[in-house]
């Protein structure tokens, strides 16, 4: 029986693929096998040693010490693409919110004092104030061609908008979706000088802190919109004010509220809505839950961060041993001398890396013994070893 703790609510049609029979819900942490969070911010948590994988129900991990859980032994997935067209669709809106004074528009009717004024006459006289822009044929600059940023990218060439976008480290499977109409920029200063409007698509890492800071919004043509449906600490927020204050920056529209920003004119601040439809819910959790599954039953990994991903389907062997290790020469030398001198016979096996770490799966055609597992922790550069019982 698997225990699983969930840090934040996450959607039942995902739970529901825990079978009863296997897996169970934890009520603290240290009873847990696995943990499926969304946002919660895990930095702060001593992880128990029993947790073997943490599921992150989304995209961002910046909320997870991906690092020093994978020197732990404990594999971070996240659901890649799981909740891209929520995104995409709430990016279309910040384009139009940003274009057309929508919300200032809505904010007056709903203040306007129906027993002294007919609205219906009142809107004629004062709608002039609420002209905005077309987004036809304006400049869009996608910094981050991954999944969202793909989608966002071909929907504002539909819209009629001359797309910019830019990715050093774009990946093959994400130039193959882009529209050929996107004009690949190899350097982001050229996205800075020529677009209307900037959209972020990238993760929170050490490279991409303060992204956007004084530097770059002195490139810029005066009144950019610049949209972050990315995460916070992507835009220098001082840089930010006074860029809106000289008028570069006529809006900013943002999916993470900061203090700082919350009142101030030329900010729309959305509460973290990006992922949160129902059907971006239900897709990352399926996910993340189907991944926790074949982690635990079958010591597959897919779509980890911080763990190659390796997958040999069920063990049809005795049983499947994992390993988790440092990315070192001559690992599978030591492993497999050890597994000969205990005379067991390997049936299939896989071996692969990411980083400075490294797994390695085996199935055996019989029975492993404590002594073998003692021998295999004793390589001093083995992190953790789980046996799972095969079919035969
Ligand atoms: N608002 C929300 O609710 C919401 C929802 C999902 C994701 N997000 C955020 O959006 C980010 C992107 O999500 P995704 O699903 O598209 O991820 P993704 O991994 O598919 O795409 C990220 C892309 O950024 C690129 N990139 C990395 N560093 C870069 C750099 N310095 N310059 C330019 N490009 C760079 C990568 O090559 C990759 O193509 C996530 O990391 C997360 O922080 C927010
Ligand atoms: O990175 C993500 O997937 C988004 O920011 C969504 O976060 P959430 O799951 O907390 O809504």
């Amino acid at each position: 029986m698997y225990k699983i703790r969930t840090l934040n609510n996450i959607s039942d049609e995902g739970l529901a693929l825990l079978n009863k029979d296997t897996y169970s819900f934890a009520t603290v942490d240290e009873e847990a096998d696995a943990m499926i969070v969304r946002s919660f911010k895990m930095h702060d948590m001593n992880l128990p040693e029993k947790v073997k994988i943490v599921a992150r129900a989304g995209a961002g991990v910046n909320n997870i010490p991906v690092e020093k859980y994978a020197e732990q032994g404990v594999v971070v997935c996240n659901t890649p693409g799981a909740n891209a067209n929520a995104v995409k669709e709430l990016v279309v809106l910040g384009l139009l919110l940003s274009s057309r004074k929508v919300i200032q528009g809505i904010k007056w009717v709903h203040g306007v004092n129906t027993e002294e004024v007919d609205v219906s006459k009142a809107v004629e006289k004062e709608k002039s104030k609420f002209a905005g822009q077309e987004l036809t044929g304006k400049k869009l600059g996608v910094i981050g061609l991954g999944a969202i940023g793909v989608k966002v990218a071909n929907i504002a060439i539909s819209l009629g908008m001359e797309v910019y976008g830019y990715d050093p480290f774009v990946s093959i499977e994400s130039a193959w979706g882009l529209s050929s109409e996107v004009k690949r920029i190899l350097n982001i200063d050229e996205i800075m000088t020529e677009c209307d409007y900037i959209t972020l698509h990238v993760p929170l890492i050490e490279q991409t802190k303060n992204l956007m800071s004084a530097e770059k919004f002195a490139l810029s043509k005066n009144g950019i919109r610049l949209l972050n449906f990315a995460r916070d600490g992507l835009v220098n927020i001082e840089d930010l004010k006074q860029s809106i204050k000289d008028g570069k920056i006529l809006c900013y529209i943002t999916d993470f509220p900061e203090n700082d920003l919350v009142n101030m004119e030329n900010v729309i601040a959305i509460p973290h809505l990006g992922a949160s439809t129902h059907e971006s819910e239900e897709n990352c959790a399926k996910m993340a839950v189907s991944q926790t599954k074949e982690y635990l039953e079958n010591g597959n990994i897919i779509n980890s961060v911080n763990y190659p991903n390796c997958y040999m389907g069920l063990c049809q062997s005795y049983a499947r041993i994992a390993i988790h290790h440092k990315n070192v020469p001559n690992m599978v030398g030591q492993i497999s001398s050890i597994l000969a001198k205990e005379n067991l016979n390997i049936s299939d096996m896989l071996n692969k890396s990411k980083g400075n770490y490294a797994y390695t799966l085996i199935d055996v055609d019989s029975e492993v013994s404590e002594q073998l597992i003692n021998d295999l922790m004793a390589i001093q550069e083995v992190i953790r070893v789980r046996i799972i019982k095969g079919d035969k």
